[in-house]
């Protein structure tokens, strides 16, 4: 490759591409040739110096990264690995709107096929997901939602404390993984929501062992479009890794889980969850061996092509 301001991507082609403002710089890399260091992913990322976006996603044959091989020790299908980089350059397990870019991008460039009515599994650090193509982007089961501590969840409704920017007063909060690890904070008005200050990361007391992704929802009443059916939230996150995002696929699933969790039995198993980026919406399914998943569906759209420089 050329030698240029971005090292060995200099000279390489890319796409830029978003699922409700959540964007992305992807580069086809089938045989996983590239190195990817740290400083390398920040730069394309860096949106004064580089391309820009919150997320840097490699797409590679399975059986060309160690955790792709040892996905299709499990699902021979995974022919594609999502290999997620944030924007900082550190590694995430699972990117639930990337996700939907991914599958977006192999189709664009010719390398799946997706006829209405069947899937593509695709292999991540969070395993295989399943990806269908819906009448306005992409349906992923993102798998089961869990309880990081599942016990103290459990028995006091919360299990961390929230202080940010904006707050008045450090507020309960409960830690959910998809996967990758999610701090859900309830906040009762959507003004409250609106003054966050999310330049600055809030602060999780006790943080989850890898770090934590911060999601603030308002949970919506029937006058601003939520049904006994469809439940509806606005939210807003801060990444780990990122920043403030426009939007968090695995967030929008860990908001609705512990949305659902603190409203009781009788919450509905379909939600609408408005995010700064747009709308993705999350139905819980039973998912094999009786595990409650969550089927993730958004919008994924490729804004530009080009050429490192
Ligand atoms: N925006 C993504 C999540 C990306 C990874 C996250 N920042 C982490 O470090 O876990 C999504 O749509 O899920």
């Amino acid at each position: 490759m050329a030698d240029g301001v971005f090292g060995e991507l200099s000279g390489y082609p890319f796409l830029k591409a978003h699922g409700t403002g959540n964007d992305f710089v992807v580069v086809v890399d089938p045989e996983a040739e590239l190195l990817l260091a740290d400083d390398t992913v920040r730069l394309a990322c860096d949106r004064h110096q580089g391309i820009g976006g919150d997320g840097f996603i490699r797409v590679a044959r399975s059986e060309h990264l160690p955790e792709g091989r040892e996905v299709l020790e499990q699902a021979p299908e995974a022919e594609w690995f999502m290999d997620y980089r944030n924007g900082d350059g550190s590694i995430a397990e699972m990117c639930g709107n990337g996700v939907r870019a991914f599958v977006h991008v192999l189709l664009r460039n010719g390398l799946v096929d997706l006829p209405p009515g069947q899937v593509v599994r695709v292999g991540t650090r969070a395993g295989v997901k399943t990806v269908a193509r819906t009448d306005d982007g992409y349906a992923v089961d993102m798998g089961p939602w869990g309880f990081i501590d599942g016990d103290t969840a459990r028995s006091r409704g919360s299990d961390a404390v929230v202080t940010a920017k904006g707050l008045r007063v450090p507020r309960p909060a409960v830690s959910i993984t998809m996967g990758n690890p999610h701090t859900v904070v309830a906040l009762a008005e959507g003004e409250k929501l609106d003054s966050l200050q999310l330049f600055t990361a809030p602060d999780v007391r006790p943080v989850p062992p890898d770090g934590t992704n911060v999601e603030f929802v308002v949970p919506l009443d029937e006058e601003s479009g939520a049904t006994e059916d469809v439940g509806r939230i606005r939210m807003r996150v801060h990444e780990r890794g990122v920043g403030e995002t426009q939007s968090c696929g695995t967030g929008a699933c860990a908001a609705v889980a512990a949305t659902r969790f603190w409203a009781g039995d009788t919450a509905p198993d379909e939600w609408l969850i408005e995010v700064p980026g747009g709308v993705v919406s999350a139905t819980f399914v039973e998912g094999p061996h009786g595990a409650e998943h969550i089927v993730l569906a958004g919008p994924a759209v490729v804004v530009a092509t080009g050429t490192f420089g």
